[in-house]
């Protein structure tokens, strides 16, 4: 008899941050992420994470709708199903289902685990195998604080943990956000790359006037700086200036990417797992965007172990990507549910071994954390 999937548990767990985390729409001093937990019925529990900014600051899933819908809509979708063949599990659930895209990626990265864990294989080798095993990751300077964020900066570069930075702008006015991002520029000269993420902040004539200035400052990368769904705008700031546009919450999965890539947009796309419903998602965006000769640029939002190293495995099967990673999301946490962290060196972090994600839960931090 085929495995079927048996039971599907969903944990919101709050973990606090080592600061305040300050973005254009909310600060935070707390991540909260959903574990799905998922048993199939030759005993193999495949687990993923969804995992969201700032409660509905940041888009139209919170940790607590994933939980519900997970919970009252798709886990009755997927469970007494056969468990092996994921691309059919999709469709069921796009079927059924609309929108929900964190909820479908948590749900599809602990399905690819529990199908790595039997088959002995690795979730990048699920997907045809890693061409890189050390992927760079920057760090975002998001304290709200100029002279902390280059005490930070020079900390990261001395430790080589990090050489790349983005910096969080959009909450000040104009000028003071291009104040701090020059001075930071300034500070760290040529030994570090840095970037801003405007997260739709501008509308476009702002952006016309900030996106000159960052770029004579000596910026390299500007992304998201108006809103998601001005596409037409987002492809004339990308053809105006000699700095590259990132686009990130204006593309969500392929279509969107296609839009764009057909609408004249060049510079990169931000990928992420939680936007595109999972892996193979986004993995389809990355070819669209692999296709055009878009850049690609790992992205996150911000989860923690289990949604990082998922991202990781996508990321690996790809070729290197233009702009690097920001698969910094543990970092930014004060502790794990995980009992091996992932392992950052050298101004990148290494794609974890063993079976299906390779990452295994802490019992006890898991309980701890977890909220009742
Ligand atoms: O890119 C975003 O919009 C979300 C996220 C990624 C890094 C960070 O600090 O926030
Ligand atoms: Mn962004």
């Amino acid at each position: 008899m085929s495995t079927v999937i048996e039971h599907i548990e969903t944990l919101l767990v709050d973990l606090p941050t080592i600061r305040p985390h300050k973005l254009s729409m909310t600060t935070m001093a707390c991540q909260t992420m959903v574990i799905v937990r998922m048993r199939h019925s030759d005993g193999i529990e495949g687990i993923g994470e969804g995992t969201t900014i700032g409660g509905l600051a940041y888009g139209p899933e919170s940790p607590e709708s994933i939980k519900r819908n997970i919970d009252i809509y798709l886990a009755p979708l997927l469970v007494g199903q056969s468990s092996s063949n994921i691309h059919q599990l999709r469709s069921r659930l796009n079927r059924h289902a609309r929108g929900n895209m964190i909820a479908k990626s948590a749900l599809e990265t602990a399905l690819l685990d529990a199908q790595g864990k039997r088959l002995g294989l690795s979730v990048a080798e699920l997907l045809g195998g890693a061409r890189q095993e050390h992927l760079p990751v920057l760090w975002t300077l998001a304290s709200g604080d100029t002279a902390k964020d280059i005490d930070e900066a020079q900390l990261r570069l001395e430790q080589r943990r990090h050489c790349d930075f983005k910096l969080k702008i959009g909450a000040n006015s104009l000028d003071q956000d291009v104040g701090h991002v020059a001075a930071i520029k300034q500070a760290l000269g040529d030994r570090a790359s840095v970037r801003v993420d405007v997260n739709q902040a501008w509308d476009e004539s702002t952006a016309v006037r900030g996106i000159q200035a960052l770029q004579d400052a000596g910026i390299e990368l500007i992304e998201q700086p108006i809103p998601a769904r001005e596409h037409a705008g987002l492809i004339r700031l990308a053809n105006r200036f000699n700095v590259p546009m990132l686009a990130d919450e204006a593309v969500q999965d392929a279509r969107d990417g296609l839009d764009l890539v057909s609408g004249g947009f060049s510079g990169a796309f931000a990928l992420k797992i939680a936007k595109s419903g999972g892996i193979h998602g986004v993995l389809e965006l990355a070819h669209v965007a692999q296709a055009a000769g878009v850049g690609l640029y790992g992205g996150t939002l911000l989860e923690g172990t289990i949604g990082t190293a998922a991202s990781l495995h996508a990321w690996a099967t790809l070729p290197e990507m233009t702009w690097g990673t920001e698969m910094f999301g543990p970092l930014l946490l004060k502790d794990d549910i995980v009992i091996k962290s992932l392992n950052y060196t050298e101004f990148g972090v290494t794609l974890p071994q063993g079976p299906g994600l390779g990452i295994t839960l802490d019992e006890e931090k898991l309980a701890y954390y977890s909220r009742q």
